[in-house]
């Protein structure tokens, strides 16, 4: 395994439990994170990223003690966090070679080349002139991976990096993050669950700190084939239906409500038998994580 993350737990000062006792192993490739908003996704990326301590556990970046030398993962370390900020007057090309500088690239023929070929990964050259700060989001994010990858890191975290990108950015980012996982370790934290099942091969999903599923994505959508039942109803009888049977999802769809309920055996009542996809697996999972029901409105 590239990074083994044993035992990781953090409160923080108001009390708030972010991670609890948090274990998983990583392979190379891409690993998806899933979770709601607050489970803890930035926390545990943050952790990894040695920009805070845990207040227990390890962790190790192949032979790297990561908490013990954050300075040697650093040099290994690509991190886009969910917020960053760009010199907005400044274009592409001027804020990737200050970084590239930054990362130790000091002769400048080297630079130039590296730049270029980062503008040309991201498909930014030919704005490379232009200010970051006229980009559109998906530009931005494009931006912020070609920074993160100037010291050609071997591990790169990104998280949620997708939030906000219409449709055609956010397939362009994801085609970019495939490319740069195959080569090095690449976590992907997001709560849109599709992301994940377009592109990891390995993943887990976090919840209140802890993690309730890890695996690939195939074989955790196995373990619930089979179990997975969908009945369209009048938006009124939802609720009905939601007290009788053990709902996992609901959407609107032209008035109407559909259910996915988890279920062993077929519960008959006009639901018929689906193939399941992650996005079921996740909201069975998270409901079963808090002990009950958690009806959805997707
Ligand atoms: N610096 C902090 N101080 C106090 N509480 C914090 C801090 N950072 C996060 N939290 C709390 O810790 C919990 C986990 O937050 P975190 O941001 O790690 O979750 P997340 O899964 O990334 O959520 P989101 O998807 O909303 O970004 C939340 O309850 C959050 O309010």
């Amino acid at each position: 395994m590239s990074l083994r993350i044993e035992g990781i737990a953090k409160t923080y000062p108001n009390g708030v439990r972010a991670l609890q006792d948090i274990s998983l192993s990583i392979a190379p490739g891409m690993f998806g994170l899933l979770g709601p908003n607050g489970a803890g996704k930035s926390s545990l990326m943050r952790t990894i990223a040695t920009l805070q301590p845990p207040d227990s556990g390890s962790i190790h970046f192949r032979n790297i003690d990561v908490l013990k030398e954050p300075e040697k993962l650093r040099a290994q370390l690509g991190y886009l966090p969910q917020e960053f900020g760009l010199y907005p007057n400044m274009p592409a090309e001027a804020i990737l070679d200050h970084f590239a500088t930054l990362k130790g690239v000091v002769h400048a023929g080297e630079r130039k080349e590296l730049v270029a070929a980062l503008l040309n990964q991201v498909n930014l050259y030919d704005v490379r002139k232009k200010s970051a700060g006229g980009y559109s989001g998906g530009m931005k994010q494009r931006l912020g991976i070609a920074i993160a990858l100037a010291g050609s890191p071997q591990l790169l975290i990104v998280d949620e990096p997708t939030a906000g990108l219409d449709p055609t950015e956010r397939n362009r980012f994801l085609n970019l993050l495939a490319d740069i996982g195959e080569k090095v370790v690449v976590i992907l934290s997001t709560h849109i669950v599709e992301d994940v099942r377009e592109l990891c091969s390995q993943m887990a999903i976090i919840n209140k700190g802890q993690v309730i599923v890890h695996g690939e994505p195939e074989r955790i959508i196995d373990e619930v084939r089979g179990r997975i039942w969908r009945r369209t109803v009048p938006r009124a009888q939802a609720d009905a239906y939601k007290a009788r049977y053990e709902v996992i999802s609901t959407r609107m769809a032209a008035g109407n409500t559909v259910l996915h309920a988890y279920a062993e055996t077929d519960p008959g009542d006009g639901f018929i038998a689906i193939e399941p996809d992650l996005e079921d697996v996740y909201f069975h999972r998270l409901a079963a994580a808090s002990g009950g029901r958690v009806p959805v409105e997707a």
